[in-house]
């Protein structure tokens, strides 16, 4: 067995991790995507459990009022960069949040807030293959596709992540993770794969089917 096939949450880093809600969901018609019901709850809630007990902490990364998320009794933060550059402002206001706690979190993993499968051992392999390969970040992939916002971030980078938004106007996050060394870890895709997210209300009548899926799987 490799140390990427299971590992215990000791073996890591206190690691909290940032749900992504700061994009403008225009495929869908806009407003706030994990808020959006399947399986009558929300898909927030869902990432919410996913991620919660793997986790030292969760955050949310919405940019508005954040009182509409109230319910959910997570610190919300909003980018620091204006006009919806796109996900990597998102984990930039992540990581400054970690820096600001002053307790030593060196790691955050993000992930969409509109993916609602994610797998149970999403943080520990993410740790691990960084460890394992001494690489400067790690991104989840399946059917051998990356998917470059879920992802394991040294807080160390932050300041080379802001320069690369504001100065250099980077976008695109798999643009900038190429610049380092990524340890890229790869998930089963049955029964189904667990990065499914939803971008179309197509998308979220398939999550209703593969809800029931899951909770089979389960
Ligand atoms: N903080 C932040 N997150 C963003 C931004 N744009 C997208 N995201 C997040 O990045 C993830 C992937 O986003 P996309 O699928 O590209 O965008 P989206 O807003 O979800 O949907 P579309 O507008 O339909 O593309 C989602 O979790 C979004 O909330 C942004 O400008 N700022």
């Amino acid at each position: 067995m490799t140390s990427t096939d299971a590992a215990s949450p000791l073996d890591f880093p206190p690691t909290p991790a940032v749900i992504l809600a700061g994009g403008l969901a225009r495929r869908i018609g806009g407003g706030d995507k994990p808020m959006r019901e399947i399986g009558g709850q929300t898909i927030l809630n869902r990432v919410i459990a996913r991620l919660a007990p793997q986790c030292c902490g969760l955050i949310l990364n919405a940019n508005g009022n954040p009182a509409r998320f109230a319910a959910f009794g997570l610190p919300v933060v909003a980018d620091s960069v204006a006009d919806f550059p796109g996900p990597l402002a998102g984990i930039l206001a992540a990581l400054d949040w970690a820096a600001e706690q002053r307790s030593g979190i060196q790691w955050i993993v993000s992930t969409p807030g509109d993916c609602p499968f994610l797998p149970r051992d999403l943080v520990a392999r993410l740790h691990n293959a960084q460890g394992e390969q001494d690489a400067e970040l790690a991104v989840a992939v399946s059917d051998e596709r990356a998917h470059p916002v879920i992802g394991l971030w040294n807080v160390r980078l932050r300041d080379e992540l802001r320069q690369a938004l504001i100065s250099e106007g980077v976008r695109k996050v798999d643009r900038w993770t190429a610049r380092y060394r990524l340890a890229a870890v790869s998930w089963p895709t049955a029964p189904f794969d667990p990065f499914f997210n939803i971008n179309t209300t197509d998308d979220l009548a398939e999550a209703e089917r593969l809800v029931a899926l899951d909770a089979t799987a389960a």
